[in-house]
């Protein structure tokens, strides 16, 4: 808690603009996770930890995140030009992405602010992207963990080819106590987990190998499954017609991380998740703005 009370939730690395064919919409999981967060409920103080560029997307990024109701304070301007990814769709709005390299968000230092930041934050998300730079590698596990032990730390793996390897999976896994996945990633991390079986008998193994109290696994259009605190739930995806599937999986994360803040009950929150995250499906880009309807009040 902060001496006000409200609990900080942090984006924590790449913020970026992702290029579609008709123009740039705001990006970088832990920026949509953040803004995603913000747009389902008031009650938390949210933050960006991450860096642009002295640039025009930078200060148009920054902008964003206000307007989003995302502290920025924790996001330095750098001498880098500002992250872009190019985001090719395909005929079902699955997209692939072409990232810039040497941008901002990958020269991430530690500083007093990030200290300041990380000693008052509850729940945080970070990935594998973000780290695929050395120094934003170090600040983002110094980050982690210099967090309160009792924070929520969710480690979205969001896999990036060819921008992750085994070390830096592992070096996250141990230092979280949440992970999402989703099913295509899950076998990378039952092989490095020395595990074997169904998704779902998967999932108490990795939880017990890396001492997680929660795992999320998302099924696609076929909805997710969320293991927590010894207990596995099911939910069933939403219909929806898909615009592009980009942002689904961190408005799933953010549903999560205020779900369980807010004291939900698990099997609530993991079809709250499937909502919010079809509804981002049916919609351009990864931030939508969302109906009442989907917020927590
Ligand atoms: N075609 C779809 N129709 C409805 N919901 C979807 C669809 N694709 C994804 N979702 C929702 O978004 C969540 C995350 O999608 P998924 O593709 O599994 O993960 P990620 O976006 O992280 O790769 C799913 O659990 C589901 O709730
Ligand atoms: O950070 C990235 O990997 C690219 C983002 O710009 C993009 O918006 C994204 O990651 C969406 O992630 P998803 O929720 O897994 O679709």
């Amino acid at each position: 808690m902060n001496v006000d009370g409200s609990v900080s939730v942090v984006g924590l690395g790449e913020l970026l603009w992702d290029i579609f064919p008709d123009g740039p919409r705001f990006g970088g999981a832990p920026a949509n996770f953040a803004c995603s967060t913000a747009a389902l409920s008031n009650k938390f103080d949210v933050a960006m930890a991450s860096a642009v560029g002295d640039d025009e997307l930078g200060q148009n990024a920054l902008q964003e995140l206000k307007r989003r109701g995302v502290g920025t304070s924790a996001v330095a301007v750098r001498s880098e030009p500002t992250g872009t990814v190019h985001v090719s769709l395909n005929e079902t709005g699955h997209a692939s992405y072409q990232f810039a390299e040497n941008t901002a968000w990958d020269f991430l230092s530690w500083n007093d602010g990030l200290e300041e930041l990380a000693a008052r934050t509850q729940a945080l998300c970070f990935g594998t992207l973000g780290q695929r730079n050395q120094t934003s590698r170090e600040t983002i596990q110094r980050f982690v963990q210099s967090t309160p032990d009792s924070a929520l730390k969710i480690f979205d793996i969001n896999l990036r080819p060819p921008f992750y390897d085994d070390d830096v999976i592992q070096q996250s896994l141990r230092i979280c106590t949440a992970l999402k996945l989703n099913d295509e990633e899950l076998p990378l991390v039952a092989k490095l987990s020395d595990a074997s079986g169904s998704d779902y008998e998967l999932l108490p193994k990795i939880a017990d190998r890396w001492k997680l109290n929660t795992i999320a696994l998302t099924l696609g259009a076929s909805g997710a499954a969320l293991w927590h605190d010894g207990t596995l739930f099911k939910a069933d995806g939403v219909e929806t017609t898909v615009r592009d599937t980009v942002g689904a999986g961190d408005s799933f994360t953010a549903t999560l991380a205020v779900g369980l803040l807010s004291g939900c009950d698990p099997q609530h929150v993991i079809e709250r998740a499937c909502e919010v995250a079809a509804f981002v499906c049916s919609q351009d880009g990864a931030t939508p703005e969302f109906p009442d309807r989907l917020k927590f009040v």
